[in-house]
């Protein structure tokens, strides 16, 4: 029988408490974070502005900067699009946005601005809570036989985080209309999905969260026509209501979406850069 949202509650009790040992690796790809629900909001007021300053980034152990003093700022529900040779430090950029790696030197944090445009005085460093990121080709991360056990999968197991679990419930009803994923059984095995509903499906388990920042690397990449027409018309729409951020090569297929967009040159130096035509 097709498992709805509306059992969604009754699933999740039955989730183990522990993670198999063998799927540690692959849980670090599931970047999820459960603290929203205490937060306050913070970006209410006047706009904000998603803003890396002067980072620079060495991996421990080495001699070279992989980031060397990268600066820009992604104003809210906007989309901005780093593009580049490969090799030049994006996945490493986008890394450090969503907390998997510190910054050796320099900030990541969220500033806000009245509307003449002059800033806050202080701005705050942007939690990684806060960020969702979709890695290039996710659907090599699923883990679980049905797409309900992908979805809940880092879902929090302790006994009192009821409420949470309430929460992030709601919004799975929200992310997976979002995504155009209502309709498809959630017992179905997500292997067996096609290349554009598995990428869906990747993005509905980070907008369950509802991230103020949703970052996606190479997400047309090794999609078909026909899918990656599908991923860029959702992301038209995602932009209507978050702020995301972009790694890809694919720069004609991106460009009618793209507010903003860098180059990140070799030895992981960004410059602001119009796409080329
Ligand atoms: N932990 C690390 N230690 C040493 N070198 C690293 C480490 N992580 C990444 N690198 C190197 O840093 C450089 C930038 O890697 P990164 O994956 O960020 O590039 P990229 O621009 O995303 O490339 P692609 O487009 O191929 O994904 C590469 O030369 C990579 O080998």
């Amino acid at each position: 029988m097709a498992t709805s949202t509306s059992t969604i509650a009754s699933v999740i009790s039955r989730r183990p408490l522990l993670l198999p040992a063998h799927l540690s690796t692959k849980s670090r790809y599931r970047k999820l974070s459960f603290n929203r629900l205490h937060q306050s909001p913070t970006i209410s007021c006047d706009f904000s502005c998603f803003e890396v300053r002067d980072v620079s980034y060495r991996p421990p152990g080495t001699q070279l900067n992989i980031l060397n003093e990268v600066s820009f700022s992604l104003p809210e529900k906007s989309f901005g699009l780093i593009f580049g040779q490969s090799g030049s430090g994006k996945t490493t950029l986008l890394q450090l946005l969503a907390g998997l790696s510190e910054p050796t030197s320099g900030s990541i944090c969220i500033q806000r601005y009245r509307n003449d445009g002059n800033p806050y005085q202080s701005s705050e460093p942007l939690s990684p809570e806060r960020v969702g990121i979709v890695f290039q080709f996710p659907e090599r991360y699923f883990v679980a036989d049905t797409i309900i056990d992908e979805v809940i999968f880092g879902w929090p197991r302790k006994k009192g985080s009821l409420q949470l679990k309430e929460y992030l419930a709601l919004n799975l009803q929200k992310a997976v209309t979002w995504v155009g994923l209502n309709g498809i059984p959630f017992d179905k095995d997500p292997q067996s999905l096609s290349g554009g509903y598995k990428r869906r499906l990747a993005l509905a388990i980070q907008l369950v969260q509802v991230p103020d920042l949703l970052i996606l690397d190479e997400p047309l990449a090794g999609l078909d026509w026909k899918a990656r027409a599908d991923v860029v018309k959702l992301l038209k729409q995602l932009k209507k209501e978050l702020t995301l951020l972009v790694v890809s090569h694919d720069l004609k297929e991106l460009a009618a979406l793209v507010d903003h967009s860098w180059r990140m040159e070799m030895g992981g130096f960004l410059k602001e850069e119009l796409l080329p035509e």
